[in-house]
């Protein structure tokens, strides 16, 4: 189903593009050499101390064959792996010389599969510590993420998904493997299985996404809640819920603490989504007043990283491909809606913090204190991607293209002004901060998508 445009302001009248020429005159914004963080050291493991997982483990699964080098700044051969060591535990698994497209006559674009005997290595825990844990919505983005994290810890994950932003192959390379099961259902049906931890994420995100079907939207906010919840009581599982920053709408006061209400349109385009997540709340705390059920709840600020779809209709991921596909950037309206961003493996490292920790008298902020304008964030994007290219990092366009520009288009209805999260409670409880830079998780990001691209997704 092609999904409707977004309602537009057709009152809202855009900058001028001289402004936004001006931005992407930015000077050289690349980082050189291996990934290093806010205090300039390299980033060989993500996560916290004891519940680590080393970054190439976690690239060599999300970065394709075709995906630029970090070091090298060179491509890998669109033939082989490149990753060594115990990451490189893949099955090459298309195309083979006996059964190359080019052998098979009118299958211009076939690919052969073969099935998978070994997995990335996964840590062996004692059965004390081995938990089984539920994540809803473990084939989207976010979850897929959490879902590699959780396995290489070593735990037994099960994940829940219905596919309808999430896709299979976020998760190909965990199936079959013995501590990993993949269930096609929606949590608007109940679950009946046994579970340590439930971490529910399931719930489309994208703003595209979630306003395709409103009500289906609120109903997986509400009854996938419910259901959710019950399952935590009968088990007596841990729950944690991925709430939002949404549910702070429009906010009159900036940087948003956990304590702030909101102000949210009960009936514009975006409440399905942020009245499904305060509903969500509500209930959450609900279980834990009424039934004791044990509840963490994360509110979760933009968030970015490998993965996203590149149609997810998401800030990063429509500038990044539109900039490496040689596009116009579009900014809805003036482009002074301003969106703090965080990188993905952050987010995770948050997550799995918050459900450890001991913290559960209310929402706690999971999202960067990095600031910038929509118009901002394109220029930056655009001139990253530059840079890359001009290094020779991702490949050049195609000769006679020209490179991608900013353009203006009407607002979108109920864009939030302004979003930026008061992360001091995350910082005192969970002792969490975000470690990536934005410039980091955009050069990872921007990899990402050229190896898709190059393989034509
Ligand atoms: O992460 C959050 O805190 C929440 O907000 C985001 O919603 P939004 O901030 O609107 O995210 P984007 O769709 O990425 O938009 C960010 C800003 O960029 C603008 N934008 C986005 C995409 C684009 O192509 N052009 C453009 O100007 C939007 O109008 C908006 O002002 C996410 O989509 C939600 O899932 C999430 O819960």
């Amino acid at each position: 189903m092609a999904s409707p445009p977004l309602a537009h302001d057709p009152n809202r009248i855009p900058a001028p593009l001289q402004r936004a020429r001006e931005h992407s005159r930015a000077p050289s914004v690349r980082s050189v050499g291996s990934t290093v963080d806010r205090d300039g050291r390299v980033i060989e493991e993500v996560g916290s101390p004891g519940e680590s997982v080393p970054l190439e483990l976690l690239q060599s699964i999300y970065l394709s064959p075709n995906s630029p080098s970090p070091d090298t700044g060179s491509f890998p051969s669109s033939s082989g792996m490149t990753w060594t060591g115990t990451a490189h535990q893949r099955t090459e698994s298309f195309s083979s010389d006996r059964y190359s497209p080019h052998n098979v006559p009118d299958w211009p674009s076939a690919v052969s599969f073969t099935s998978r005997t070994t997995f990335p290595p996964v840590k062996k825990l004692p059965k004390a510590q081995k938990r089984r844990v539920l994540v809803t919505g473990g084939a989207g983005f976010v979850g897929s993420h959490l879902v590699d994290r959780l396995m290489f810890l070593g735990h037994d994950v099960v994940v829940l998904d219905n596919f309808f932003s999430g896709s299979k192959s976020t998760l190909s390379h965990w199936v079959g493997h013995p501590n990993f099961e993949l269930v096609r259902g929606d949590v608007v049906e109940p679950l009946l299985i046994e579970v340590d931890q439930i971490y529910h994420l399931a719930c489309p995100a994208s703003p595209k996404a979630y306003q395709i079907n409103a009500v289906k939207t609120l109903k997986t906010s509400f009854m996938g809640t419910l259901n959710m919840l019950g399952l935590a009581k009968r088990t007596k599982a841990r729950f944690l819920l991925s709430s939002t920053s949404e549910v702070y709408g429009s906010p009159t006061v900036h940087p948003q603490p956990e304590s702030y209400w909101g102000n949210v349109n009960p009936n514009g385009p975006r409440s399905c989504y942020d009245e499904g997540k305060r509903v969500a709340e509500a209930l959450t705390y609900g279980y834990a007043r009424q039934d004791g059920v044990d509840v963490r709840v994360a509110r979760i600020f933009n968030c970015f990283g490998p993965r996203m779809s590149a149609d997810d209709g998401r800030l990063v991921s429509n500038f990044v491909v539109a900039a490496l596909k040689g596009e116009p950037l579009q900014v809805y309206g003036d482009g002074e809606a301003t969106r703090s961003l965080m990188f993905v493996h952050d987010l995770i490292s948050g997550l799995i913090a918050l459900m450890e920790s001991d913290y559960s008298e209310g929402p706690v902020n999971i999202g960067s204190p990095d600031e910038g304008s929509v118009l901002s964030w394109a220029s930056t994007i655009l001139a990253l991607v530059k840079d890359l290219r001009a290094s020779g990092s991702i490949p050049p366009l195609p000769a006679g293209q020209k490179e991608s520009e900013i353009e203006f288009v009407p607002a979108v209805v109920d864009d939030p002004p302004r979003r930026k999260p008061d992360i001091t409670l995350a910082k005192e409880v969970l002792a969490w901060e975000p470690r990536w830079t934005v410039m980091a998780g955009l050069e990872e990001t921007i990899r990402y998508f050229a190896g898709q691209l190059a393989e034509g997704e």
